[in-house]
């Protein structure tokens, strides 16, 4: 449904896409991660029409989207990071101007506005100049008009910012439904518990490229690992393992630990007495977090940590 190819962009002398490739197909939610800065706005910005790239081709239903941009908007929904929303206007008029902009008219754009107030909980704001809505619902309100006219292909970036926990509900559960109803969707965020909770597939763009991408479990599996983060007093203590290191007046060691456990009990009877310096000991379990942070680098991959038998 949407096929991305080669895409390059740069920013001057800096290229910030340097050859991305990624297919979303009906149905699929892409959760696209990426540090702040990594890209992500300029590439669904691209795909969605809204900047031109200077490589590569981005085809939406099949068809290319520098090419024929008006005719692969048809088939898109897109809810830009900074809010889209006309003031003035209700809420019913914001939703109902981007159903008949696509091609929804009568009663049927009158059914399926109320239908997406409903869904994101705003039946009971219709009649309301959106100026005066709180901050979460017109994050609500934004992201009902990218998906008035079930599009193709829904972009959503970053549509949970500010938003609180009802409104990132209502929003996630549009998400939902749309791919149900076989909506290719490209979410980026960095709440990746909403990606589990979505249950997205993941890509991860990192300087430039897509460097990871797959199934949540997928990515777990292949990258992330639990990890025992110990934190130790005053001088480093007498047993040669772990190693420490200082981050000011603290000593710091990161295992990695398949059974955290057994790990913990096992550095403990090496410590002996000075067990009793030990001022913190914190355990991350294998997660999403913890495969991305290790697929960008921010934290040693699985292979590379000194794993603590158990
Ligand atoms: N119009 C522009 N002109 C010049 N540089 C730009 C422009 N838009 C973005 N950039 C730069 O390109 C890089 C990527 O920006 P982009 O907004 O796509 O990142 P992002 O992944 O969406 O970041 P965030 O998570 O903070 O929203 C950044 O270094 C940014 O400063």
């Amino acid at each position: 449904m949407l096929e991305i190819t080669g895409l390059e962009k740069r920013y001057g002398d800096k290229g910030v896409l340097r050859g991305v490739d990624l297919t979303v197909l009906p149905g699929q939610v892409l959760g696209l991660l990426g540090a702040n800065g990594a890209g992500k706005t300029t590439l669904v910005s691209i795909a969605a029409g809204l900047r031109s790239a200077d490589g590569g081709t981005v085809k939406v239903a099949g068809i290319d989207v520098a090419r024929h941009p008006g005719q692969a908007q048809t088939h898109m929904g897109i809810a830009p990071q900074e809010l889209g929303i006309y003031p003035t206007l209700t809420v019913a008029a914001n939703i109902s101007l981007f159903a008949q902009l696509a091609g929804l008219k009568g009663q049927a754009a009158q059914a399926r506005v109320e239908e997406v107030a409903h869904l994101l909980g705003l039946h009971d704001r219709l009649g309301t100049k959106a100026e005066v809505l709180s901050g979460g619902q017109k994050r609500r309100l934004h992201t009902g008009m990218a998906i008035v006219h079930r599009p193709d292909v829904l972009f959503l970036d970053e549509p949970t910012v500010g938003a609180d926990v009802q409104s990132r509900t209502g929003i996630l559960e549009v998400v939902r439904e749309l791919a149900a109803s076989g909506s290719a969707i490209v979410y980026t965020t960095h709440y990746l518990t909403e990606l589990e909770q979505l249950g997205a597939d993941i890509a991860v763009l990192h300087e430039g490229r897509i460097v990871a991408g797959g199934t949540i479990d997928e990515l777990v599996q292949r990258y992330a690992t639990s990890s025992v983060l110990l934190r130790f007093e005053g001088e480093a203590p007498a047993a040669p393992s772990p190693a420490w290191q200082s981050e000011g007046q603290t000593l710091v060691s990161t295992l990695a630990a398949a059974n955290p456990g057994p790990a913990i009990a096992q550095v403990l009877a090496e410590l002996g007495p000075d067990a009793n310096r030990l001022n913190g000991i914190d355990l991350q379990r294998a997660s999403l977090e913890s495969a991305y942070v290790a697929i960008t680098g921010g934290f040693p991959q699985k292979e590379a940590l000194d794993v603590v038998a158990a």
